[in-house]
């Protein structure tokens, strides 16, 4: 711990917990804060500190004072494992440009599990209760069912683990394509004919030779009713998408398959995906030769290559030993195939999680290549800001670990109307290369957005 006079003190006090607790039953049902996976994740509740970024520098800056706020932190953590004592979970903007906010999120209280482990972290400032002494938890002393002290300083009292918010309720929402943004100047009757004129421009871009491969999204919107529990949704992202990432971070909710980085005590892993085809599950000849397709396409092959390739290539200068799997696998999610290639390496240098995150993004697999070619179509042919959609959300810990995937399959709520209802806007894109077919493009958002219309269904 450092005196640093231009960041808050924190105090994050973790403890064992004895059993393991059902993470998506604590969240909060109408402002969750979730990070899951199978027998992983973390719920966050309520807040103690709100960091906010825009701009170029949004992942620098983040790294920075996140580095500073650590090394001024004090953190009585005898659980020791990766997302243990102070953590933030944090949305990032795609673009440079975007209006929407970058945030760093510190709970106040995480409930977390890891395998078989499970923990508690309680995070207060310091500055708040007047001095170092402060312990940060209600009712020192008392103890508290299901956490255990292991060996504690006497001045921590074990964090409480809260009760379950009472189920709410879950009507559904429709959603529908999102209605142009007034003045955009258009000549398209609506989203959808935007987005197929978009695809066409960008083939035309590409057979100019202005790109290789620019990511086109489009978007859909509904409303969410007032009061709905939106841990509803979250539960079936989180049991119907085992192989992804479920998350819930300042609005944004999705599941998505792609790892940007996960970086652990020096270990570096990311999944690489690029290459889609629609899933069939009732037809499992169709859904074999779908498989087959995507295995054998080269221009599926090829535009997976430009997606590992720019990974391979922003990551490099961090890590040594960098291995990738030999050939694309198809990964099989309950909407899509996809082309995955897994990553691994040491990481070479003190870079944390975020670092790490503004090296790789934006990925090919979400702009295009070259990149600054591509993300100059994507402002242009898109008439909408992505806002976080294929950004990066994830968390980070005091020693810089962290887990970060690629903002995808997901939507983002905004804040609530005067009857209390709130829009959610769903995203969903893919790579355009040369020989692309718009209506195919268009077929594929309707594939990689049902994770969302499901989950959001009645
Ligand atoms: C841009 C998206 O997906 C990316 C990730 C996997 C496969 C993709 C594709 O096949 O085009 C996209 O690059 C999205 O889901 O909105």
């Amino acid at each position: 711990m450092t005196s640093d006079p231009e960041v808050p003190r924190l105090r994050a006090v973790t403890r064992s917990l004895a059993g393991i607790p059902d993470l998506l039953s604590l969240a909060d049902p109408q402002r969750p804060m979730l990070w899951h996976r199978d027998d992983r994740g973390s719920v966050g509740l309520g807040e103690v500190l709100r960091l906010g970024f825009r701009g170029p520098n949004r992942f620098r800056d983040a790294a920075e004072h996140w580095r500073r706020l650590a090394a001024a932190a004090e953190i009585d953590d005898p659980v020791g494992l990766p997302g243990t004592g102070l953590v933030a979970l944090g949305a990032f903007a795609f673009d440079d440009r975007s209006t929407a906010e970058s945030v760093l999120v510190v709970p106040r209280l995480v409930v977390a599990r890891h395998r078989d482990a499970a923990w508690i972290t309680e995070i207060s400032r310091v500055d708040e209760a007047g001095g170092s002494e402060i312990t940060g938890v209600e009712a020192p002393g008392v103890e508290v069912p299901g956490a255990e002290a292991p060996g504690s300083p006497a001045r921590s009292s074990a964090p409480e683990l809260p009760a379950a918010a009472a189920p709410g309720e879950w009507r559904g929402t429709a959603f529908a394509p999102r209605a142009l943004p007034h003045g955009s100047g258009r000549s398209t009757r609506d989203s959808v004919d935007a987005y197929i004129s978009g695809v066409h421009e960008a083939v035309e871009r590409i057979t100019r030779g202005e790109a290789e491969k620019i990511v086109l999204a489009r978007q859909i919107e509904g409303r969410v009713e007032a009061g709905a529990d939106l841990r509803v949704p979250l539960r079936r992202l989180a049991e119907r998408y085992l192989d992804c990432w479920t998350f819930a971070v300042d609005g944004l909710v999705g599941a998505s398959p792609e790892t940007l980085i996960r970086s652990t005590g020096g270990a570096v892993s990311a999944r690489v995906l690029a290459g889609t085809r629609a899933r069939h599950d009732d037809d499992p000849q169709r859904d074999a030769r779908a498989r087959a397709q995507l295995l054998t396409s080269a221009k599926e092959q090829h535009e997976h290559a430009f997606a590992v390739q720019s990974v391979v290539t922003a990551l490099s200068p961090h890590v040594r030993d960098l291995r990738t799997s030999e050939e694309p696998f198809p990964l099989r999610l309950p909407n899509v195939w996809h082309l995955a290639t897994d990553l691994g390496a040491t990481l070479d240098e003190l870079s944390s999680a975020i670092e790490l995150v503004g090296a790789l993004h934006p990925t090919a697999a979400v702009a295009g290549t070259p990149t600054a070619a591509a993300v100059e179509s994507i402002a242009e042919l898109e008439p909408f800001d992505r806002g976080r959609y294929s950004g990066a959300v994830g968390w980070i810990d005091a020693a810089g670990d962290g887990e970060w995937v690629i903002a995808l399959r997901c939507a983002q709520l905004g804040e609530p109307a005067a009857d209390g209802s709130r829009p959610i806007v769903a995203s969903a894109g893919g790579g355009i290369v040369a020989g692309s077919d718009p209506e195919h493009e268009l077929g594929e958002t309707v594939s990689k957005l049902r994770p969302i219309t499901e989950a959001f269904a009645e």
